[in-house]
Formats: C-alpha cells, structure tokens, sequence
C-alpha cells in the first residue's frame, strides 16, 4: 500500500500534509509523534475512516494493490474488509464471540454453509491467539472477556474477512503490560501474512514491533525509514529531538 501528498482538512484546518508513506505487505510500519501531529489520521485515510468524520476532507493518491482507494468506484466496505482497524479500546460487538469473528465473513459471503463458518472462526481465533482461551465458551458474550482478550477478539474479527493490511490505533494503550506483550507477540506472529501499521505513543513499542516507522511532527511526515536506522541514526534534526526525549 502506498501514500503519496497525502494531505488531510478538518474543515478549514489541515491536520496533515503532503504526507509519503509505503506500506509494506511482509513488514510491521510504526507512526510514531507527540500527541495531535496526525498519527490516527493519517491511519484513518488508509481505510478511509475520515469519511465518516463530517468536515473531514483527503487530498492525494492512497494505492492498495494497484487501486486507488479513493477512487469513486471504490467499494468502501469491501475496502474496509481488505484493511481491516483495531483501534485503541477494544470494540467487540456486544455479541457471542463466535458471533464477532463470524459476522464480517457471513456479510462478504465468505462461507458456503455453517462447517466453512465454523473452520473460519477457529483459524482466526487460532491466528488470534485466542483459541485455546475460549474454544469451549464460542457462545459466552465476547464483552465478557478480559481487556486483552477482546483485544485479540478484535484482531480475529478483522481477520476473519481475509485482510492485506490490518491497522491498529494505540492497540495496547487500554492494556496491562501482560496482555501487551501479548499484543506484541502476535504482531509478530501475523507479519509476513498480513502487512501491518500500527499507530503507537510508546517508542520502545515501535522499535519492538517494526520494521519501518514514520515519525510524524505537526502533521508533517518528518522522517521514513528502517526502524533502526529511525532510533539510532536519523537524518533529521526534529526526529533525533524526538527520541532523545527533547519533547513529545
Ligand atoms: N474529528 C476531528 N475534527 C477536527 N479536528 C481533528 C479531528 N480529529 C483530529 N483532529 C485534529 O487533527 C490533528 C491531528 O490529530 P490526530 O488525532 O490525528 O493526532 P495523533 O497524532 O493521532 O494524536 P494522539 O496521539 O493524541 O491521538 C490534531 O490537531 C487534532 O486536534
């Protein structure tokens, strides 16, 4: 997936600009900055999120697999079952968990009959991580739940439809430390199978999870690039600033 000029408008306020970024399949990409510099909205463009902001306008090309997202003959659920979201507190629907994983891939058609359903549920479940927790309670509520493992619900859920991306907004921000590096874990277990971006607050997260991170600073994409080179050896000023703890 790749953006290019990505610029985005809040009604008369342009929260982001100009923005480049690649996305790619068999690799982890981090957004990293302080606080309001456009992280989340720049992850909301790739699905087009932002549509559903009132006020909110993108300009620029956002390309997933040779489609232009924006493109008006763009399917925009169909699109949002391709790049799939988790986002920072974790929204299960207020259903069973089988439920959850279940819904996406009956309303894409994705099951022929309730055996291919139920083998969909299981690999995302497993994929998820969380089979082995709740195989025997498929029909408890998935509000029921520990934090971390509606968590990996949602992570199941997105997976279930057969995602390329899967984006995640702050996806530990809401979690204790157990069920983060649980988190973590199976950010690395999904790569290479799913491309993913991950929207973080935590430094230390971005250069365990990924492979490539955006630093972004007052909208603007300041800096892209392997995550090491990013965290040892940046070539700007203001990201250098930025991971030494000058601010943010
Ligand atoms: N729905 C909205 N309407 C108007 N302005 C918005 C909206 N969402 C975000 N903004 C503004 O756009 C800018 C970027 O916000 P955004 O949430 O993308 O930043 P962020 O880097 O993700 O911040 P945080 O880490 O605090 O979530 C901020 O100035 C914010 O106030």
């Amino acid at each position: 997936m790749s953006a290019r000029a990505v610029s985005v408008f809040y009604g008369e306020k342009q929260a982001l600009k100009d923005v480049d970024v690649d996305i790619h399949d068999d690799k982890v990409t981090a957004f990293i900055g302080p606080s309001g510099c456009g992280k989340s909205t720049f992850l909301r463009c790739l699905n087009r999120m932002n549509d559903t902001i009132a006020g909110a306008r993108v300009t620029g090309n956002i390309d997933l697999d040779g489609d232009d997202i924006y493109a008006s003959k763009m399917d925009v659920v169909q699109l949002r079952a391709r790049v799939g979201m988790v986002f920072q507190k974790p929204n299960p629907f207020p259903k069973s968990i089988y439920e959850n994983v279940a819904y996406g891939p009956r309303i894409h058609g994705l099951a022929d009959n309730k055996g291919q359903l139920d083998e969909i549920v299981e690999k995302s479940l497993k994929r998820a991580g969380l089979w082995e927790e709740v195989k025997d309670r498929l029909q408890e509520s998935g509000t029921a739940l520990s934090g971390g493992q509606q968590q990996r619900l949602c992570i199941a859920r997105a997976i279930a439809v057969d995602p390329e991306v899967i984006l995640m907004d702050e996806p530990c921000s809401a979690l204790d430390p157990i069920a983060t590096a649980k988190i973590e874990e199976l950010i690395h277990e999904l790569r290479g199978r799913y491309a993913i971006a991950i929207v973080t607050h935590n430094m230390q997260q971005a250069a365990r999870v990924s492979q490539r991170t955006a630093f972004f600073h007052l909208g603007e994409m300041v800096e892209y690039g392997k995550t090491t080179d990013i965290f040892t050896n940046p070539r700007e000023q203001r990201t250098q600033d930025y991971i030494t703890g000058r601010y943010g």
